[in-house]
C-alpha cells in the first residue's frame, strides 16, 4: 500500500531549526540518563511478553493474570540483566502497565524507609528489596481519604502480650483504594489511631502481613478483597485496588514504624522532637515524583497529537490538490503548542522538584525542619496543578486528532483512563490547593509582622512594588523580557493572595473566612504554583545549554507557557490591575507569532522524548507516521472481526430481519 503521510513526518523532521539529539538530552536531564532511559526503553520494546495492543480487549480477569505475568517478567528480567536500582525502574516505567510493584517500590519501601528506625529498615528492607515480601500503603478508608486525622482504624497497645491489636471498628473504617491490596500483597503499611494506656496518640503506621507465605491465603482476622472494576477499558484495571478489614489481629510491638513516636514495653508513648507532621512524610515524597511523571504523560499525549496532525489532511485545496495539515491551522496551533510548552514546563519544574526534594530530606536529618512547610506547600500545589493540566490535556489531544482519537488504537483513551485518578490520589487535587493557600495566607499574615518571605515565596518581600507596579510592556516583544513577563504573574499571585488574606480578617474566625472564601483561595494558590512554574522555566533558559538551536527553541517554549496562562486567566490579570486590556492583546499578538515559530520544529521537537512506539502505543503517533494502514490493521485485528458473520447473529439479527418482512407483507 502507497501511504503519502509517511514522507510528512520525513518533511517534518528535515524543517527543524535544532539539533534533535542535544534537544533529547536535555529531556532526559543528563546524558548518563538519556542513555539508561533509552537502553531500558528498547529491552521492553523488543520483548513480545510486554505486549500491551491487546489490553483494552481483556476481560477483568485475563487482564488481572497477564499484568501478574508481566511483573514477573519484569522481576526475572530486572535479576537476569543485574538491573540497577535506576534502570529497574525504567524498565518498569516503560512496561506501562499499572501494577502491584509500583506500590511496593513506590509507597511500602518508601514508607519503611522515612518512618522506620534503623532497625527497623535492617529487618524489613533486605525482604523487601529481595522481594521476598510484597507490600502496599493502606491509609484510605471507605469513610475517609482526604481527612487523615479523621481515619478509624486503631493500634491498640496490649502491654500484657507486648503487642497491637489492628481493628476495624465500622464499615466505614475498612481500607479502601490501597493498590497491591486486593489479590496481592502479603504485607501492609497500615495507617491507624495508635492507642495506649486507654488514650488515644494520633495516626502512625503499622507492618502488618495479610497472607500467608506459604499459599496466599488471609490470615486469620482479616477479611480482604478487590474493591471492583474501575474507569475506563485495561487502563487501572491492571491493579487490585483493594479492601481489608482487620478484626483484632495481633502483630509484634516492633511492627509500629517507631522513627518518629515509640512506645515503650510499658506502653509509654515518647514522641521525637520532630513536627508531628513527618508521618505525612511518604505523600510527600510521592507526590514529587507524580510531578515528574506528569510531565511523562503530558508529552506522551502531546507527542501522538503532533504527529497525527502533521499526518491529518482536512480542506484547503480547490483543486483537489494536496490539502492542508491539520498542524497548520492557527486554531489547533493555540490549542496544542500549549501542552507542548507545558509537557518542558513541566519537565524543568518536575526536576526542580527533585532538588528541593533532596533539599529538604538533607535538612531534615540535620533536624533543621524550616523548610518543610515549604516543601509541603511545593509539592501539594505542584502535584495538583501539573495533574490537573495533564488530565485535561490528554482529553484535549484527543479531541485534537478527531474522531480517530476516539478509538482505542490512538492510545488516547487508555492513557486519559489511566492518569485521571492522578487528580484524585495521592490528594485530592482541590484539598491540596487548599493547604497551598493556608501556607500563602500564613506567608502573607508573616510579612505584616515584618517576617522576610524565603524560598518559592521570596518573591513576596517586594511586596509594596508588587502591589502597585503596572506592566511596562508596549509592544509584543515587550512581552519576550523575562523581567517582564515575571513581574506580572508575581504581582497577580500576591495581589489574589493579599485580597484573600484581607478579606479572610473581616470574619469572626480565621476558619470561618477561610471556609467562605475557598474558591478565591483555590484560585490564589494556582496563582502562586504557576509562579514557580513560570520562574523555574525562564531559569531554566537563561542557562548555558548545549546543542545548535537548543536553547532558542526552549525559548520560544517558555514564552508560549507564560503567555497561554495570561490569555487563560486574563481575567484575573485584568481584575488585579496587572495588565491593561491593550497589553493582553500585545500578549496575544506576540503568542501567535511563537505559534508560527514552532510550526517547524513540532515534530522535532515530540521526537526529543524519544519515545518508543511501543511506549506510545498508538497507531495515531507512530514514529514512521504510518498512521491509516496501521488503522486498518488494527481494526482488523478486533475480536469482532473474528468472524465475517457476528456471533448471535441467528438468535437476535435473522429474527428481526424475519418480522421486519412480515410486517412489510401486512
Ligand atoms: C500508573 C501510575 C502513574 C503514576 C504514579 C506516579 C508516581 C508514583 C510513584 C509511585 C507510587 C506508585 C503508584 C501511584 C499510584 C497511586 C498511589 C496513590 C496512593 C495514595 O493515594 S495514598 C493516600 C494519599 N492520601 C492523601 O494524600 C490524603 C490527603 N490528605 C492529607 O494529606 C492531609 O490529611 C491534609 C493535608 C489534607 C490535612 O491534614 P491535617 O488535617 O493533619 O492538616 P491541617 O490541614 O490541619 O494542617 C496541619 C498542619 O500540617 C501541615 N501539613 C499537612 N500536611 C503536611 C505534609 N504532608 N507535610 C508537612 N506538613 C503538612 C499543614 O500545612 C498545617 O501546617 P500549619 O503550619 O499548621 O498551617
Ligand atoms: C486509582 C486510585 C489509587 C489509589 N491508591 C491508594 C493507595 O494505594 N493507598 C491509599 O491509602 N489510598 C489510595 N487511594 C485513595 C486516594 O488517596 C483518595 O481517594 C484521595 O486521597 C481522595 O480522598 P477521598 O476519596 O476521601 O475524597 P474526598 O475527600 O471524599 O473528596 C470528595 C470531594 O470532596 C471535596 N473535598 C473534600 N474535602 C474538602 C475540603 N476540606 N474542602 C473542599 N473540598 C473538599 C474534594 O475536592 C472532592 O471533590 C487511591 C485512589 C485512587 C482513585
Amino acid at each position: 500500500m502507497v501511504v503519502a503521510s509517511v514522507d510528512n513526518l520525513a518533511d517534518e523532521r528535515s524543517k527543524a531549526q535544532f539539533d534533535v539529539g542535544a534537544m533529547k538530552i536535555v529531556w532526559a536531564g543528563s546524558k548518563h540518563v538519556f542513555d539508561v532511559t533509552d537502553r531500558m526503553a528498547r529491552i521492553v520494546a523488543s520483548d513480545p511478553e510486554f505486549r500491551k495492543d491487546n489490553r483494552t480487549t481483556l476481560g477483568r480477569k485475563e487482564l488481572f493474570k497477564n499484568t501478574l505475568r508481566k511483573m514477573a517478567h519484569v522481576v526475572k528480567r530486572a535479576n537476569e540483566l543485574r538491573l540497577t536500582e535506576e534502570e529497574a525502574s525504567k524498565l518498569r516505567f516503560f512496561v506501562d502497565e499499572p501494577g502491584y510493584l509500583d506500590l511496593h517500590w513506590g509507597m511500602f519501601v518508601p514508607a519503611i524507609k522515612g518512618q522506620g528506625t534503623e532497625e527497623q529498615q535492617e529487618k524489613w528492607l533486605p525482604l523487601a528489596s529481595r522481594m521476598e515480601i510484597i507490600g502496599c500503603y493502606a491509609q484510605t478508608e471507605l469513610g475517609h481519604g482526604s481527612n487523615v486525622q479523621g481515619l478509624e482504624t486503631t493500634a491498640t497497645f496490649d502491654p500484657k502480650t507486648d503487642e497491637f491489636i489492628i481493628h476495624s471498628p465500622s464499615l466505614t473504617s475498612y481500607k479502601w483504594w490501597p493498590g497491591g491490596l486486593g489479590k496481592v500483597s502479603t504485607h501492609v503499611v497500615v495507617y491507624a489511631r495508635l492507642v495506649s494506656g486507654g488514650q488515644e496518640h494520633g495516626i502512625y503506621g503499622f507492618i502488618v502481613q495479610l497472607r500467608s507465605l506459604d499459599d496466599h491465603t488471609p490470615l486469620p482476622g482479616i477479611i480482604i478483597g478487590d474493591i471492583g472494576t474501575k474507569f475506563g477499558s485495561g487502563a487501572y484495571n491492571t491493579m487490585d485496588n483493594g479492601f481489608v478489614c482487620f478484626n483484632r489481629v495481633r502483630i509484634p510491638r516492633n511492627h509500629m514504624l517507631m522513627r518518629f513516636c515509640q512506645v515503650t514495653r510499658e506502653g509509654n508513648v515518647c514522641l521525637s522532637d520532630v513536627p508531628k507532621q513527618m508521618v505525612y512524610g511518604t505523600m510527600v515524597y510521592v507526590r514529587q515524583t507524580i510531578v515528574s511523571d506528569a510531565s511523562w504523560a503530558l508529552s506522551r499525549a502531546v507527542c501522538i497529537a503532533v504527529r497525527y496532525s502533521a499526518i491529518r489532511r482536512q480542506f484547503g485545496s480547490q483543486d483537489r490538490g494536496i490539502e492542508t495539515q491539520v498542524l497548520d491551522y492557527k486554531t489547533q496551533q493555540s490549542r496544542l503548542f500549549p501542552l507542548l510548552a507545558s509537557a518542558y514546563a513541566f519537565r524543568f519544574v518536575g526536576e526542580w522538584l527533585k532538588w528541593l526534594y533532596a533539599d529538604v530530606t538533607e535538612r531534615l536529618q540535620a533536624n533543621d525542619f524550616s523548610t518543610l512547610p515549604e516543601a509541603h506547600a511545593c509539592t501539594a500545589g505542584l502535584k495538583s496543578l501539573t495533574t490537573s493540566v495533564t488530565a485535561d490535556a490528554i482529553e484535549e489531544c484527543r479531541k485534537l486528532c478527531g474522531g480517530h482519537g476516539y478509538l482505542c488504537s490512538s492510545g488516547l483513551p487508555e492513557l486519559f483512563a489511566v492518569y485521571v485518578p492522578a487528580c484524585t490520589y495521592e490528594g485530592d487535587n482541590v484539598v491540596l490547593l487548599l493547604q497551598v493557600a493556608r501556607f500563602l495566607v500564613k506567608t502573607v499574615s508573616r510579612l505584616a509582622a515584618g517576617k522576610k518571605p524565603v524560598g518559592t515565596t521570596t518573591y513576596m518581600g517586594n511586596a509594596e512594588h508588587l502591589m502597585q507596579c503596572k506592566s511596562s510592556a508596549s509592544s509584543p516583544e515587550d512581552w519576550l523580557k523575562p523581567s517582564v513577563v515575571l513581574e506580572a504573574f508575581e504581582a497577580r499571585a500576591f495581589r489574589l493572595a493579599v485580597a484573600c488574606a484581607r478579606d479572610i480578617s473581616k470574619f469572626s474566625t480565621p476558619e470561618a473566612g477561610f471556609a467562605e472564601l475557598s474558591i478565591d483561595l483555590v484560585e490564589a494558590a494556582i496563582a502562586h504554583c504557576e509562579v514557580i512554574v513560570v520562574s523555574r522555566f525562564i531559569e531554566k533558559v537563561q542557562q548555558d545549554i548545549p546543542g545548535d538551536g537548543v536553547k532558542e527553541q526552549l525559548q520560544i517554549l517558555c514564552f508560549i507557557y507564560a503567555l497561554h496562562l495570561i490569555h487563560k486567566h486574563s481575567g484575573e490579570f485584568l481584575s488585579t490591575g496587572c495588565i491593561t486590556p491593550e497589553q493582553a492583546t500585545l500578549a496575544n499578538e506576540q503568542l501567535r507569532t511563537l505559534y508560527g515559530q514552532v510550526r517547524p520544529n513540532a515534530v522535532s521537537l515530540v521526537d526529543a522524548f524519544n519515545y518508543t512506539d511501543h511506549y506510545l502505543g498508538s497507531a495515531l503517533g507512530r514514529y514512521d507516521g504510518n498512521v491509516y494502514a496501521t488503522l486498518y490493521a488494527q481494526a482488523l485485528r478486533d475480536p469482532l472481526n473474528d468472524t465475517v458473520v457476528p456471533d448471535g447473529y441467528e438468535e437476535f439479527i435473522r429474527p428481526v430481519l424475519k418480522q421486519t418482512m412480515r410486517l412489510s407483507r401486512l
